[in-house]
């Protein structure tokens, strides 16, 4: 049996640990908040990040790296994208020489525009690494809801043995080999789910909705491709999939975060949104490589208070006509 240790305690990794545990998998939880892990081992409960969902009692968190990650064969790295370089670096000294790292965090580094996967090729040497992404809200996993997601690896091997061992009967894992694409699709639906939200939270109507979606989804091919991502994979789970659930769902946090900027509500209290993080650098990546993203680019700089949310909007209508395929 695969044993699988999670890093992070939050909402997401909370969730996958339970799925796991649930499953009857051998399974830690590492968390950094002494409290949090206790609320899981008896109240099974994560009050701050999972509010209201049960718990199997059989899973069990700790805050000492040494105790969750020892013995295990797959490590889930599942902390926000801007901390995944400095925590696989904490982890390893304490790290099985053969232990698969598997990422799950969404995002791009904002100063240097690298993939988590280089991220954690630099931190972690010699391992071959695994990508999890695609349409998964987690208090829908906590609740033992039906899922879908993709599972890539460089190795076509690998891959399939990584889907196998973290499918359960609810949760399923398709395997790919295009870790880029994969990493890509998350990365840049985050952004897109931002602009989804400020059109909603502006009142811009559903048909606005949907033509941003649409055209989204075109940059997000489009960037996804030119940085080395391939045209099936941007089209499955983790990128189609993944925009699509984003966009139209408030459970989503970037979509909320995009909404409250659209109706001009105080952003202080809100909770983790990655897309606030990778827009600047994907508009960077954008421009580098020649690809016309504009939609990206608004996000950016509306983000950045360069322009305000009326602008923007009208920057966009007024773009020059073009074709809508070539
Ligand atoms: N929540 C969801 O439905 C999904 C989230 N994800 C991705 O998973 C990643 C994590 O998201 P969530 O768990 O939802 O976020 P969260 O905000 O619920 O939890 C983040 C966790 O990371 C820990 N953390 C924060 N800063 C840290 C640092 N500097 N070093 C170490 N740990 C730190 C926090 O203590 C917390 O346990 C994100 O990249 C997100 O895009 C992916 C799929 C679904
Ligand atoms: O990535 C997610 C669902 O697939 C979660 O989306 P948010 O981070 O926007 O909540």
């Amino acid at each position: 049996m695969t044993t699988i240790a999670v890093v992070g305690a939050g909402a997401w990794g909370t969730a996958l640990a339970s799925l796991y545990a649930r499953g009857g998998a051998k399974i830690s939880l590492l968390g950094r908040d002494p409290a949090i892990a206790a609320a899981i081992n008896t109240a099974h409960e994560n009050p701050r990040y999972l509010p209201g969902i049960d718990l199997p009692p059989s899973l069990r968190a700790t805050i000492d790296p040494a105790e969750a990650l020892t013995g295990c064969d797959l490590v889930l790295l599942v902390v926000p994208a801007q901390t995944i370089a400095a925590t696989a670096a904490a982890l390893a000294p304490h790290l099985p020489a053969d232990a698969v790292p598997v990422l799950c965090a969404k995002g791009i580094e904002r100063e240097t525009g690298r993939f988590m996967s280089e991220l954690v090729a630099a931190a972690l040497p010699g391992r071959p690494i695994g990508v999890l992404s695609g349409p998964s809200f987690a208090s829908d996993l906590a609740r033992g809801l039906p899922t879908a997601v993709t599972v890539a690896a460089a190795s076509e091997t690998l891959a399939d043995s990584l889907a196998r061992a973290l499918s359960t009967e609810t949760f399923r894992c398709y395997a790919s080999s295009d870790l880029r694409g994969v990493e890509a699709g998350g990365a840049l639906k985050n952004v897109l789910a931002l602009a989804a939200g400020i059109v909603v939270g502006r009142g811009l109507g559903a048909s606005a909705q949907a033509a941003l979606v649409t055209r989204g989804f075109v940059e997000l091919r489009r960037l996804g491709e030119a940085l080395g991502g391939r045209p099936e994979t941007l089209m499955g789970l983790s990128g189609l999939g993944d925009l699509v659930l984003t966009c139209s769902s408030p459970q989503s946090r970037n979509f909320s975060y995009g909404a409250a900027l659209g109706r001009g509500d105080d952003l202080a209290r809100l909770k983790l949104a990655e897309g606030v993080f990778t827009a600047a650098i994907a508009a960077r990546l954008a421009r580098d490589s020649g690809t016309e993203a504009p939609i990206i680019a608004t996000v950016a700089e509306v983000l950045s208070r360069n322009l305000t949310i009326d602008e923007a909007v009208q920057q966009l209508l007024a773009r020059p006509l073009k074709r809508e395929v070539g």
